[in-house]
């Protein structure tokens, strides 16, 4: 049977008062659109009076003016959702569809979008972009915009290389982003606006999304999954053209497997054994390599989806051939179902580790496709624009674990539904 009305407004209701709780509970609280779920969009339209609807009754033959939630709720919640979302809107005065009435309530209660303003942006020789937003509490983020031109402009890529965490506890040696420390989690919706962001700078539609910013997208993992659902239902990113990426978390992968997403899985590896690999990646002591490759395995068996292995080349600690063919060996026990991506090393200030010379790469490459493995280098893009993941962030915040003290108390942890 089906609910009465009054019992589906409640939770409804609820999200109203915990939205305008949040919403009231500082002064230097921004009222931001950007993070409020549908529901509470809905419930943000009923709080500001729009929605009368005029209704008679046999008793009472005048017609009377009274709320009716059902009617009006989804109706405009949606129309704010999409406004957002959908067509991008980043201001109020932007909201055409709705009535001028209402966008002027919201524009006095003190509402806004409240997208995250650029604090910096730097562009290299072949386009790519390299964007540092400064969220509410003032701590800066990287998002890089990576464009690929085909001669057909139709169909030109944009790939959008997204953050999942403010910093990095994970502190893999090489990684400028692990060295700079580690602050929070991002919100699901700070890591949409950072698509959002490069869509306004390149002012084109983001076609791909790899989640290889800072941060290690498992430890965040219901953000990541809510931002991946909203650039696959909002902002029309297909599923497979996304890409997350990890160092392996204990458990986790599985949790992933479970979800069934039609996107890769990314696993950066490093090196083809345990005692290596946590020389170069301190978390691998909690998670050995033969339990990660097994998960791995049971990741393309779950999902169908290949895994691709990331692996960093460093000068003289894992480019060696014996490396290349021990890797070999470690990924037969995948089963097939992968793919090796070699990134040669982007050195960073005050790192031991160089870049290995080219021929040193095409010899690994080499060695690989002689044990049949399928293997890409990735070309490195925008290696004049501060390219390795973390450095651009370091040489803006010089200690991002600095407690701000200007932080607002927005808890904006609604999420885009
Ligand atoms: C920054 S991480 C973020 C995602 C996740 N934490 C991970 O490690 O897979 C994305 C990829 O960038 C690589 N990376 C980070 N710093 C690099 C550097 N300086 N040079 C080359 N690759 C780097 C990592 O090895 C990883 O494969
Ligand atoms: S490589 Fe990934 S997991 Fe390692 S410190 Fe950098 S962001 Fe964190």
């Amino acid at each position: 049977m089906a609910a009465p009305q009054h019992a589906r407004a409640a939770p409804l209701a609820r999200a109203l008062r915990s939205a305008s709780a949040s919403a009231s509970k500082a002064e230097t609280c921004r009222r931001a659109l950007l993070g409020l779920s549908e529901p509470q969009l809905r419930q943000l339209a009923l709080d500001h009076g729009q929605v009368r609807y005029a209704r008679s009754s046999p008793a009472n033959p005048t017609s009377c003016h009274s709320f009716h939630p059902l009617a009006q709720q989804s109706y405009r919640g949606k129309q704010l959702h999409d406004l957002i979302y959908k067509s991008r809107a980043k201001q109020i005065q932007e909201f055409n569809h709705v009535p001028k009435a209402f966008r002027e309530a919201l524009l006095g209660a003190g509402w806004s979008v409240a997208r995250s303003p650029v604090h910096h942006a730097v562009t290299a020789s072949d386009g790519t972009t390299k964007i540092l937003l400064k969220l509410e509490d003032n701590r800066l983020i990287e998002t890089v915009g990576i464009p690929v031109d085909d001669d057909n402009k139709a169909s030109s890529r944009l790939t959008a290389c997204v953050s999942s965490q403010v910093g990095c506890p994970l502190r893999c040696s090489f990684c400028a982003t692990g060295k700079g420390g580690f602050a929070r989690n991002l919100r699901p919706h700070e890591i949409v606006e950072q698509v959002l962001a490069i869509e306004e700078t390149f002012k084109h539609r983001v076609t791909n999304v790899v989640f290889m910013g800072m941060g290690e997208p498992m430890l965040n993992l219901n953000s990541v999954l809510e931002a991946h659902r909203c650039f696959n239902k909002e902002l029309k990113i297909g599923q497979r053209m996304m890409t997350i990426s990890t160092v392996g978390v204990p458990n986790t992968i599985k949790m992933l497997a479970s979800h069934k997403l039609q996107s890769t899985l990314a696993v950066s590896l490093h090196a083809p054994n345990q005692k290596l690999r946590e020389t170069i990646v301190p978390s691998a002591k909690s998670y050995p390599l033969g339990a990660l490759m097994d998960d791995c395995k049971n990741y393309f068996l779950e999902t169908g989806r290949r895994v691709s292995f990331e692996y960093t080349l460093l000068a003289g600690i894992n480019d060696e051939k014996e490396h290349a063919e021990e890797l070999a060996e470690l990924l037969r026990m995948c089963g097939g179902g992968y793919h090796v991506n070699l990134i040669p090393y982007n050195p960073i200030e005050g790192s031991e580790y160089k870049r290995p010379y080219r021929k040193v790469v095409q010899a690994f490459v080499d060695a690989l496709e002689a044990k049949k493995i399928t293997v890409s280098v990735r070309q490195t893009r925008g290696l004049d624009a501060n390219a390795a993941c973390g450095q651009l962030r370091n040489e803006f915040q010089k200690n991002p674990l600095l407690e701000i003290e200007s932080a607002p108390s927005a808890e904006r942890s609604l999420v885009p539904a």
